[in-house]
């Protein structure tokens, strides 16, 4: 598109004549060129106007969008093609009335830029109103317009939006009874603003179509030789007639109190101006319609062809009225009615948007589609002077074919051949394609109870619960589908809490063992069974159990008659079982789609799959930088999530644990403390940043970024729905996993939980089983604790962690005080610290406690329960249940050389003990 050099140029000849020339045509180059700078410069170029056909061009046909395409999908894959239409012509919008904008600023009435809301909305009145609305306010801009149709459904929506201070661009307009209609309901809408002034529109009058119909009518009725007129006479006739009619409009008293009150005139503007015939000037329809107080909007060819050879011969918009007004007398007693031709070409001009919007559509969804298939993977890990060991692993994992090992269930990946407990734990590498089937079957019995339960609580612990945990609070349930909660305390004011709080005749109780011999798990099926049966005959009918072939609970479950028995992949560990019918019958209780967790954990597993190399397996990628980081002193991984997420990293949280703590080796997770600045921490950190897709807060990316700065390893990762849970718990699994191998440990058992195991049930046989001899400081003996708590605290080592493990009834109270215990340790000593409720954590850090890294320091906080509660079918009661267990574990500790201090605290003294730690 040459400029022009002259000031004396047609295109500046024709705003001497009070007409403004709007450029038909947009596409981002237009602007980023700085081309329409010059053209406004150099050509004086008034305004611009767009509609869907010109975007489809724009959009379609080329790929000067897919930069910016590809950056919305990765901020939002799920992006549908009409959001995406719409943010890249908001943007091209704005930046086109941006640069319009001194214009605007100067003459109040031009350097506006229009954008036409779907042509699909041309008979929606209300729908219509509703997404100018919409457009007006995404793009912000007081020089934009929104162009809407002059159809019957238009004509209110017109009237409607300019009464709201929108500024219009009325378009599809071919007759003189649509001008007329059109400025009607301009007056009206601006009769009925607050205040008419400042409020900008046209009336964009087709011309170049017209021509072509009546041309086409002529031939069809063989006249075109026969009269002394061709379409284009009829067409430049029909405009200079509804030119006439504005001038008596607008200069006459309908306009009167409107002017007085300083509103616009609202100019015609004549579209369709470019010549579609090539025997007619290529400049015809903007040489015969130049007149003051219009527009002409015209596409760039016709512009260049305009200032190339254009002529500009006065005000001829007014020229031989009366032969137009004859053409159009001639046209009709040749029996082509004028009514009829314009009448069709509107409808027709509604199809000719919508076509071309169809099709920009389809390309977009295509684009989509190709874009969506090679997006970066959603995580980003920064891992900084790490980087060279992890690459270097990688490599020898390449060549040591470490992949295709792993699938072939090579066992010295890890350990021995003959290893126990190793290739018999990997049947979680194929989960996503063989949980295909049992996950209808598990997807038809949820909805078939669904109707008969508002509550469904699994009882269980760890790895048998953690993920119904993470789902139960992650997911809302569906609509009609019952809540999921976990009990996985023995504490017995928790229990009665819990029973107190359930409309037991409502409520299904997954039991959840793969052993079946699980105490806490057992305790918990006893108690509910025996409140049921006081309920029911068929207590049968609340239970269902998750279980392994052949144990234990299976039998129970059969002799009992329970609604329905889960039987689990038996080459699956309980932390490894998330997508087994551990974590997808509670799942699917709730009304989770299961296949659809499924399916994006396989997205995981192609990016770990069968022999993909290791530099490019994301898994293994994971696996090596957790690795190499813990190796090189960065083993405590530290979790931040957004606020839907908070409940995961319990889970990733059993997963490291209980996986890599062993040996005196292993990564510490610490799932509890608040994200603070790089003051905060040791270098002994690693920050993994789980987010839902538009929950980042600015506060949490501004201190992740300070420690990124400061040197620490960042890792982020984006799920862009809730679904991606699945996909990330496929990825953590396979990461956690070859950990293991940098680290030289076995990640599929967890040696040191059955010792704990073993001392507690020795203290529910002794007398004194519930710990009254074991050394304990009462939280209110001031001196004692002051003293004892300084001895603790003292053997803290800072490249070490510190363990806060409370036997208490979890709550949100609780919980945010003892997380304000751990954040004072935190910043008291700089160490990392964790947090879990017993019996919980012993099915989750437990292991690491005992067998992990030997610099960990606990302190064990105990209480006396209110309530009591003994476990039908035992003699046992489970306030000695947890009693037995705190003392079990403080044994095992012992045992294993750790340091504890065991508190005995009531309800207010988790806050003075936060408070002691604070003052030293
Ligand atoms: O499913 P089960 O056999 O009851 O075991 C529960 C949990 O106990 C452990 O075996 C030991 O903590 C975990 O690995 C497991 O997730
Ligand atoms: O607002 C402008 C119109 O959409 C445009 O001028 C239509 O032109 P056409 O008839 O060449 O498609």
């Amino acid at each position: 598109m040459p400029t022009a050099q002259t000031a004396d140029t047609p295109t500046r000849a024709v705003r001497a004549e009070g007409q403004s020339l709007w450029l038909d045509y947009i596409r981002r180059s237009l602007m980023e060129s700085g081309q329409l700078e010059r053209l406004v410069e150099e050509d004086a170029l008034r305004g611009l106007t767009s509609n869907p056909a010109i975007f489809e061009k724009a959009i379609g046909g080329s790929s000067e969008y897919d930069d910016a395409i590809t950056a919305f999908l990765t901020e939002d894959p799920s992006m549908d093609a009409a959001t995406i239409y719409e943010r890249l012509a908001v943007e091209d919008i704005r930046r086109a009335a941006d640069t319009l904008r001194p214009v605007y600023e100067e003459t109040g009435v031009d350097g506006v830029v229009s954008l036409e809301v779907s042509p699909h909305l041309a008979h929606d009145t209300e729908g219509t109103i509703e997404e100018a609305r919409r457009l007006w306010d995404a793009v912000g801009r007081p020089n934009l317009m929104i162009k809407v149709p002059a159809t019957e459904e238009g004509i209110p929506a017109i009237e409607q939006l300019l009464s709201e201070g929108i500024n219009v661009n009325v378009t599809l307009m071919f007759s003189l009874g649509h001008y007329e209609k059109v400025a009607q309901a301009y007056l009206r809408g601006l009769r009925r603003a607050d205040d008419p002034s400042g409020i900008v529109s046209v009336a964009s009058f087709f011309v170049s179509r017209v021509a072509r119909e009546v041309d086409t009518r002529l031939d069809e009725r063989g006249l075109t030789d026969a009269v002394d007129f061709d379409g284009s006479d009829v067409a430049i006739a029909n405009a200079r007639m509804a030119y006439r009619r504005f001038e008596e409009i607008f200069h006459g008293d309908d306009f009167a109190d409107l002017r007085e009150q300083g509103a616009f005139v609202q100019r015609p503007l004549w579209a369709s101006t470019s010549t579609k015939d090539p025997t007619r000037s290529d400049v015809l329809y903007v040489e015969s319609l130049i007149g003051e107080q219009t527009v002409n909007t015209i596409p760039p060819d016709t512009l260049d062809a305009f200032r190339d050879h254009g002529t500009v011969a006065g005000q001829t918009v007014t020229d031989d009225l009366d032969r137009a007004e004859a053409v159009l007398r001639r046209l009709d007693e040749v029996g082509i009615d004028l009514d009829d031709v314009t009448e069709t070409l509107q409808a027709r001009g509604v199809e000719k948007f919508a076509t071309p919007f169809d099709d920009l559509m389809d390309v977009l969804e295509e684009k989509r589609e190709e874009i969506t298939a090679h997006l970066p993977d959603p995580i980003s890990l920064h891992l900084h002077e790490h980087e060279t060991a992890v690459a270097e692993r990688l490599d020898a994992w390449r060549e040591d074919d470490f992949a295709c090992r792993m699938w072939r269930r090579d066992p010295t990946l890890w350990a021995d051949e003959d290893t126990p407990e190793l290739t018999n734990r990997l049947g979680w590498l194929d989960l996503p394609e063989s949980m295909q089937e049992q996950a209808a079957e598990i997807t038809a019995f949820a909805d078939s109870v669904t109707g008969d339960f508002d509550d469904v609580v699994v009882l269980g612990m760890g790895g048998s619960s953690l993920a119904p945990d993470v789902f139960g609070r992650v997911f809302d349930p569906a609509d009609g589908y019952p809540d999921v909660t976990v009990l996985d305390s023995t504490h017995p004011d928790a229990v009665t809490a819990l029973a107190d709080d359930l409309a037991l005749e409502r409520t299904l109780f997954v039991v959840a063992s793969k052993s079946g011999t699980t105490t806490e798990t057992l305790s918990f099926f006893r108690y509910f069974w025996d409140r049921v049966s006081g309920l029911t005959d068929t207590p049968g009918d609340h239970f269902v159990a998750n279980t392994d072939p052949g144990s234990n609970l299976e039998e129970i479950a059969e002799d009992r008659d329970f609604r329905a028995v889960f039987r689990a992949p038996t080459d699956v560990g309980g932390r490894y079982s998330a997508l087994t019918p551990f974590g997808l019958v509670p799942a699917a209780l709730m009304g989770v789609d299961i296949e659809q967790l499924l399916d994006r954990a396989w997205a995981a597993e192609a990016g770990s799959d069968f022999c993909v190399a290791a530099p490019n397996n994301s898994g293994l990628e994971l696996g090596a930088a957790l690795g190499e980081l813990a190796t090189a002193g960065r083993d405590k991984v530290t979790f931040v999530t957004s606020p839907t997420l908070e409940a995961f990293p319990a889970w990733q949280e059993q997963l490291i644990a209980e996986s890599t703590g062993k040996d005196d080796t292993g990564i510490v997770p610490v799932a509890d403390e608040p994200l603070a600045g790089p003051g905060a921490y040791g270098e002994d950190r690693v920050f993994v940043y789980f987010y839902l897709h538009g929950e980042q807060d600015r506060d949490t990316i501004e201190t992740l970024s300070a420690l990124d700065e400061a040197g620490h390893p960042v890792i982020s990762v984006r799920l862009d729905d809730r679904y991606d849970l699945a996909r990330e718990m496929y990825r953590w699994e396979m990461g956690v996993a070859a950990a293991g191998a940098v680290l030289g440990i076995h990640p599929f058992n967890q040696p040191n939980v059955e010792a704990a195991k073993r001392l507690a049930r020795e203290a529910m046989q002794a007398e004194n089983g519930t710990g009254s001899d074991t050394h304990t400081v009462a939280a209110d003996d001031h001196d004692v604790l002051e003293q004892e708590l300084a001895d603790w605290l003292g053997t803290a080592d800072e490249t070490g962690y510190l363990g806060v493990q409370a036997y208490l009834p979890p709550s949100d109270e609780t919980t945010a005080a003892l997380t304000d215990l751990v954040t004072a340790l935190r910043d008291t000593t700089g160490c990392a610290t964790t947090l879990g409720y017993g019996p919980r954590f012993l099915h989750s850090t437990g292991q690491l406690h005992k067998g992990g890294p030997p610099n960990g320091l606990f302190l064990q906080l105990v209480d006396t329960p209110d309530a009591t509660g003994p476990v039908p079918e035992t003699d046992y009661t489970f306030e000695e249940l947890i009693a037995a267990q705190a003392t079990g574990d403080h044994q095992a500790l012992r045992e294993a050389d750790r340091t504890v201090l065991r508190v005995r605290v009531d309800d207010d003294s988790l806050g003075d003990l936060a408070e002691a730690i604070r003052a030293r």
